[in-house]
């Protein structure tokens, strides 16, 4: 297990723990390694680092600094750390033959995500942090602290004799969640305690179940929810199972926000035909059904050399797999993808619409051939996966013709949805 410190009190008491319980255990199949990101933002943090290091000599467990070298954005320097710091523990569990990754989040971090959620307008008992998370169809990161307060964690390590940092940024008000803490310091909001994993699990498992039974998949393009199916959209798993679709479709990661869709969810109840676009997805209601498909509107181009590997259009994988360059982008006759879409039932209006937005590879060398793989990607699901969301994930996974997830090495759902 490769654990997460960032020299905090939260993680400094998850590695200490973990370390006591293995000894405890007397198990020899359980190993721990540590891992600090040093993000460079601000003076000292290499010293920090380097004092997480002293620590884990101490335990006797390995540590590993991981500096955050390059170019710093300006703007949203939250978000881009938190994308790093998982690329570099993910680079560090390679390194090290981790498993699983571990990290000391604690109820009051989940009280303060859900209640940052439901403020941006996801709804009372919006979805909270998932004790396990699928990171890069990789690495499963498992959060054991998730239910224990801070303030327990920090008891035991003043028992325990062992100091901890605390980050000048957690005072800094500029950060939502340094104001939610703050919040709910202040007022101990309630609305931070109406999320259930388990029950959010279930929902997943009915979403599931609905898609298998009326979503289809055609040509890794378009959606299609029988016409039948329709008119159940408006119940909230349902509604969930059809915006993650939507989401897959846009190539999106984030749920479309709370007012746009009210507006799919308002269009469909008028169970008029028609097109409704959001999201980058049209909506397009048919006799015969739902159709989804990206808008053909803002598609990227993308050249890569041998050998190289990107994201296009956050719907496909891409991977250059000859000996030229090859640029990914789209074309303008419709052609041969049209035909495929109306060969596998699409209706020919949706096909023509629909092929507009299709991925097409080609050289930029005429000695060479154009040769990439190209992998549909679930785009709310292929970076950061919810373990409370495992079920509807490989279903969609599996209408788009890929393979089931990989399984948490330590509990999978049933668990889960036990608790
Ligand atoms: N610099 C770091 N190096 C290693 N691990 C870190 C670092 N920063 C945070 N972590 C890990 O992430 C956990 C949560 O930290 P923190 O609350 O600061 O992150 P967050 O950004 O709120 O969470 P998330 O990772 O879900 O976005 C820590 O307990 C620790 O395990």
């Amino acid at each position: 297990m490769l654990v997460a410190v960032s020299g905090g009190s939260d993680s400094k008491g998850l590695l200490l723990a973990l370390s006591q319980a293995i000894e405890a255990s007397g198990k020899t199949d359980f190993s721990l390694a540590a891992c600090t990101v040093d993000h460079a933002l601000r003076a000292g943090s290499a010293a920090e680092a380097e004092a997480v290091a002293c620590f884990c000599a101490r335990l006797g467990i390995t540590h590993i600094v991981k500096p955050w070298d390059g170019e710093k954005p300006t703007a949203g320097i939250q978000a881009a750390a938190r994308e790093k710091r998982y690329q570099l523990l993910a680079a560090a569990a390679d390194e090290l033959g981790a498993t699983c990754i571990v990290t000391g989040h604690t109820l009051d971090d989940q009280r303060e995500t859900i209640l940052m959620r439901s403020e941006r307008g996801q709804g009372p008992g919006a979805a909270g942090m998932a004790a396990d998370v699928l990171y890069d169809r990789r690495f499963w990161v498992l959060r054991p602290f998730l239910g224990l307060r801070r303030a327990d964690v920090r008891a035991f390590l003043a028992a325990e004799g062992v100091g901890w940092f605390d980050d000048p940024s957690n005072a800094n008000m500029h950060f939502e969640r340094v104001r939610t803490r703050k919040h709910l310091a202040e007022t101990g909001a309630e609305a931070a305690t109406t999320w259930d994993a388990a029950s959010r699990a279930r929902s997943s498992v009915k979403a599931a179940e609905w898609l298998r039974l009326h979503a289809r998949v055609h040509e890794n393009l378009v959606v299609s929810i029988a016409e039948t199916a329709v008119g159940t959209c408006a119940d909230i798993d349902c509604r969930r199972a059809l915006l993650t679709m939507a989401g897959v479709v846009g190539g999106r990661t984030h749920p479309l926000a709370a007012d746009t869709a009210e507006r799919v969810m308002a269009f469909l109840e008028r169970s008029e035909l028609g097109r409704l676009t959001a999201g980058r997805v049209v909506f397009d209601r048919r006799g015969t059904g739902l159709y989804l498909y990206r808008e053909a509107r803002d598609l990227p181009f993308l050249t890569l050399g041998p050998g190289e590997a990107s994201i296009w259009d956050g719907r496909f994988a891409v991977r250059n797999v000859g000996n030229g360059l090859v640029k990914v982008g789209v074309r303008d006759d419709r052609g041969l993808q049209q035909q495929r879409l109306i060969a596998a039932g699409v209706p020919p209006g949706v096909a023509r619409r629909a092929s507009l937005s299709a991925p097409h590879v080609v050289s930029t060398d005429d000695n060479c051939v154009a040769n990439a793989d190209v992998e549909p990607r679930i785009c709310p699901y292929d970076t950061f996966l919810p373990g409370f969301d495992l079920i509807m994930a490989d279903m969609i996974a599996g209408l788009f013709g890929r393979q089931p997830y990989v399984r948490s090495p330590v509990h999978d759902l049933l668990t889960e949805m036990e608790r």
